[in-house]
């Protein structure tokens, strides 16, 4: 009982985020079901009743049931059908208008969150993070339908809103991804497929917009099997999430330091609500911290980044405690993101970069097979400096591999950062396939492919330059999913150079540079050359910006920019007029793979 009136307090402290229909205090204390709650929640201003009906209120199973137990529940729900059903066929003859959706999501909110979910999900994603009316609707209903845990709010709340905010103009979208749903789905069924039984949940591919409707029809077939269930079921699969009470425990203190207002006057980010939510912060980080510490000392098997089917099979414990994670990590985000609002240009980078660290796949993979120790790996050349070649020896990890099948991947990436010399994607390579990389380099035998790229030995004539690197090549050809996903990338930016069809001709460069290590200023192709030519550079950084110190990446272009990357993000530009160079690592190691186009002979 206790449980459930910790659920309906929180509901109704998340439901009240929603300011446009912010009503006094004294009107929300009138109302019964707000004298129960507790001071804290009490404090909001934001106390409306009328965002919580009492269809909202019941422990949650009657979302999946539908029914409601009262008339007076009844009557209520019925009248928002009703006033959805008009709002829906408002947005019908308006389909673009943003606040005619807010207000509908609003409006079903009250009696069926799922539907929110699905109705938001199932909208261009660039479209619907624009609207910020109808993200909160969606926030509260993953709130509602408790939906935190298994949604990937790295996609919901991170890089991905800000960019669409950001880059509305120029937002592309490279892979697959037709919808947010099919693509937090599709993680979250990787991290647990049974969960979610369905062939095309496990390996979405909906490119075309039949598979697309495939998918959805088969997310709303799920989502229905979901609801015949009991939340609290005693299934194995079930009792792997991490507790609804436990939930509840983070949701009600998330709620009492973030649903308050601003310190009136101040930036969001300045006063006292500002230092009560930066300590809780800190808190949920440490705790996020603490459960990687633990994870290091456990057995890899238990983990991986990507829970698989064996997954289930292995110790609950342990599973829960990815869960815990994953969901405390989520959090963290999302409070980020609640408290300093999608407004701040590097908002989505400095998210990431708190929370990479944490996402670190080699932290995943126990003391045997993680960064500090990876005994199995001996020393490249007896001859190398100590310091690089034990960076090389830790540079990769072995790591839990996904094994899917080609195109059971869906990713969306988005233009970070653009100028007419060069372009940014954000999440060029996702966590998947950068884990994906790294088993590919890991199955080289990088003693027989490192090259050592100084000066000296260079056999490199194609750019005699200062360069201070260790490195390896990855024929991309031999490997059909880089290579495909790579020419994806050059493809979907070759248009604004005018570049013809383009092809991979070379090995990639998988480049490692400890501290003192760079590259100087040089161009990929240093003339302009006939066919075939590099004429595209692609840098897929590896590395998340905790990891090194110095070593950025500079182009000479209208002045020296240097474009901030994140693990993951790549950086197109002309290889041809380009300068570009790498600054000294201070310390740390940077680790890139330098891949180029050609144009067709
Ligand atoms: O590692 C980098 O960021 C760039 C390397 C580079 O410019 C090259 O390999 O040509
Ligand atoms: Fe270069």
């Amino acid at each position: 009982m206790k449980g459930i009136r910790a659920w309906t307090e929180n509901i109704e402290v998340m439901a009240a985020f929603c300011p446009q229909t912010a009503r006094s205090a004294a009107r929300a204390a009138s109302c019964l079901r707000w004298q129960r709650i507790s001071p804290a929640v009490v404090a909001l201003p934001c106390s409306t009743p009328c965002a919580v009906t009492a269809a909202n209120l019941g422990p949650r199973r009657r979302y999946f049931s539908g029914d409601s137990s009262s008339s007076a529940d009844g009557v209520r729900t019925t009248a928002w059908r009703r006033k959805a059903g008009q709002l829906q066929r408002s947005l019908e003859s308006d389909p673009d208008n943003p606040r005619r959706l807010a207000e509908l999501l609003r409006a079903v909110n009250h009696f069926d969150p799922q539907q929110v979910i699905r109705i938001f999900e199932q909208r261009e994603p660039r479209v619907a993070f624009e609207n910020t009316e109808a993200v909160r609707e969606y926030i509260r209903a993953l709130v509602l339908a408790n939906r935190l845990d298994y949604v990937d709010l790295d996609i919901v709340f991170g890089r991905h809103w800000r960019e669409a905010g950001w880059f509305q103009a120029t937002a592309v979208r490279i892979m697959l991804s037709h919808s947010a749903a099919s693509f937090a789905f599709s993680r979250y069924a990787s991290r647990c497929p049974a969960r979610f039984p369905g062939p095309s949940l496990a390996a979405p591919s909906a490119q075309s917009s039949n598979e697309a409707k495939a998918c959805a029809a088969c997310c709303a077939r799920t989502s229905r099997a979901m609801r015949r269930k009991d939340e609290r079921s005693r299934s194995p699969l079930r009792q792997c999430v991490l507790s609804p009470e436990e939930q509840e425990a983070f949701l009600v203190q998330f709620a009492q330091h973030y649903w308050l207002p601003p310190d009136s006057g101040l930036a969001p980010w300045q006063g006292t609500r500002a230092e009560r939510v930066q300590r809780y912060r800190a808190q949920l980080l440490s705790e996020v911290e603490e459960l990687v510490a633990e994870a290091a000392d456990a057995d890899p098997a238990d983990f991986g980044p990507l829970l698989d089917c064996a997954a289930l099979r292995r110790s609950k414990e342990s599973v829960l405690r990815w869960q815990r994670f994953v969901f405390l990590d989520d959090i963290a985000r999302m409070s980020d993101v609640l408290f300093r609002g999608p407004i701040e240009p590097k908002h989505a980078d400095e998210v990431s970069a708190l929370t990479s660290p944490c996402w670190d796949p080699r932290l995943w993979c126990g003391p045997s097979r993680g960064l500090h120790a990876c005994p199995s790996r001996p020393a490249r050349r007896a001859d190398l400096p100590s310091r690089t070649s034990q960076i090389l020896r830790t540079a990769w990890a072995p790591v839990v591999s996904s094994d899917e099948g080609p195109g059971s991947h869906v990713h969306s990436c988005v233009v970070k950062d653009e100028a007419e010399d060069y372009i940014v994607l954000g999440n060029a390579f996702d966590q998947q396939l950068l884990l994906k990389l790294q088993d590919e380099l890991n199955e080289k035998d990088l003693e027989e492919l490192v090259a050592h790229y100084r000066e000296e030995d260079s056999e490199d004539q194609q750019i005699s330059t200062d360069r201070s690197t260790l490195g390896a090549f990855l024929d991309v050809r031999q490997t059909p999913w880089l290579e495909e996903h790579l020419l994806g990338l050059f493809e979907a930016v070759s248009d604004r150079w005018q570049l013809p069809e383009l092809e991979i001709l070379e090995d990639a460069q998988y480049c490692v540079y400890g501290p003192e290590d760079h590259f100087d200023w040089h161009q990929d192709q240093p003339d302009v050359a006939p066919p075939p030519a590099r004429r595209l550079s692609l840098v897929l950084m590896l590395s998340a910006p905790g990891d090194f110190s110095g070593g950025d990446l500079e182009l000479n272009t209208t002045g020296i920019v240097r474009p901030g990357l994140l693990a993951g993000d790549a950086i197109i530009f002309p290889s041809e007029t380009v300068e570009h160079r790498v600054a000294p690592v201070e310390a740390g190691m940077r680790q890139t793979l330098v891949c180029w186009a050609y144009d067709a002979a």
